[in-house]
């Protein structure tokens, strides 16, 4: 399959026999099919006076690809840069357009920090290379302007007919917060408020959205319900805290998803636990080892576990996002870990259902 670029002086006959040799049986968390039966090779080059492997990839996944040339380096003494030109993968069909995956973000128990993890994570997608978007799917309690610093932005629309999403950092999003006073929604019962969700929804001007994410209401009731049937969701994750109680309430939303037949992707326990700023000693506040105890009893993954911290807390009080402020800490990091798993299982989960997954995956690797 290299072959092709022997002919490219510039590069070693053993350098891209080395770098075809890695790529070839590579896998990892995120490849565990090898990178070679994921990615589409499209050119090995020198660009800018670097070895440059460019790849079209499925899902958003950069940090993975930095692993990789990483591991290249560290393994065979040849620095590249991997190109990775994500082509995303439109995992279940729908008509809504500019959108091209859905993921609900859920959670049984209110307060567990649900809406902060979702746009964290939609932060973290982009950042893995996605083009992003958010939808507010509290409409007796939107907390998403807020937490994106744009409390007090109102919605406009350039051709009169849909609605434009307020962008933000590059992210595109939606909030019934966006267009009513708080006070205004809060008096809608059931049927208005899945009716304003869905015009949100289907009345965005959405463009280009790798991955649209839903930050649905807290709890497991009728809208919970209607929201997930009413969305064409391609997969959901639940987040939890280590709490007996969020446990039980995390795991009456797997069963919500299951009877819907949306995938749950998996649960990210949320405030697992606390490193001391002086010490460094990890304590588990509120409980250890239950998200990992449900996954397994529900049969899905644990996602992540991610601490307690005041700058997480602070960031979202302030409307900032940790993968904003510092890209490079710890707590970017661990969303960016996340949210590559959940772009990458996404994509497994049409691998797993249909069997024209094996024809894309040889159509690329031709
Ligand atoms: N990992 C964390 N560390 C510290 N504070 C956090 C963390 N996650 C969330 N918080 C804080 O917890 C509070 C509740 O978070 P958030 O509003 O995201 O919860 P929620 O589950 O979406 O709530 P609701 O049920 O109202 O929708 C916020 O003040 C937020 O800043």
């Amino acid at each position: 399959m290299f072959s092709k670029f022997f002919s490219k002086k510039s590069i070693a006959k053993e350098q891209i026999e080395a770098i075809e040799q890695f790529y070839q049986s590579y896998r990892s968390d995120i490849f565990p099919e090898g990178i070679a039966n994921v990615c589409q090779l499209r050119d090995l080059e020198i660009v800018d006076g670097n070895i440059t492997l460019s790849l079209t990839v499925p899902f958003a996944c950069e940090s993975e690809l930095d692993c990789f040339a990483e591991q290249l380096l560290s393994e065979q003494q040849v620095s590249i840069i991997v190109d990775g030109r994500l082509d995303v993968l439109n995992i279940k069909k729908h008509d809504i357009t500019g959108i091209k995956n859905i993921i609900a973000i859920a959670s049984g128990k209110g307060g567990v920090g649900k809406s902060t993890t979702a746009v964290n994570l939609a932060y973290a997608m982009q950042a893995e290379g996605a083009r992003v978007g958010i939808l507010d799917a509290d409409i007796y309690g939107p907390s998403i302007p807020k937490m994106l610093g744009k409390e007090d932005v109102k919605v406009t629309s350039r051709d009169g007919k849909l609605m434009d999403p307020i962008e933000v950092n590059e992210l595109a999003a939606m909030s019934i917060g966006f267009l009513v006073d708080e006070k205004d929604a809060t008096i809608w019962r059931g049927p208005m408020a899945s009716r304003a969700f869905g015009q949100l929804l289907n009345e965005t001007a959405w463009q280009d959205i790798d991955y649209l994410i839903v930050d649905l209401p807290p709890g497991t009731g009728d809208i919970q319900l209607t929201l997930a049937q009413q969305v064409p969701v391609a997969a959901a994750v639940v987040i939890t805290t280590p709490q007996d109680i969020a446990l039980a309430d995390a795991a009456k939303g797997i069963a919500m998803f299951n009877k819907v037949n949306v995938p749950v992707l998996g649960v990210i326990e949320n405030m697992s636990y606390h490193l001391c700023q002086n010490c460094g000693e990890k304590s588990h506040l509120f409980g250890q080892g239950g998200g990992e105890l449900l996954s397994k009893d529900y049969g899905t993954q644990l996602l992540g576990q991610l601490p307690l911290d005041i700058s997480i807390c602070q960031h979202a009080d302030q409307g900032k996002s940790a993968l904003v402020e510092n890209s490079a800490g710890d707590i970017a990091q661990q969303y960016r870990r996340i949210a590559g798993k959940i772009a990458a299982d996404l994509f497994r989960q049409f691998d797993a259902r249909s069997p024209a997954t094996n024809e894309i995956l040889i159509k690329q690797v031709d």
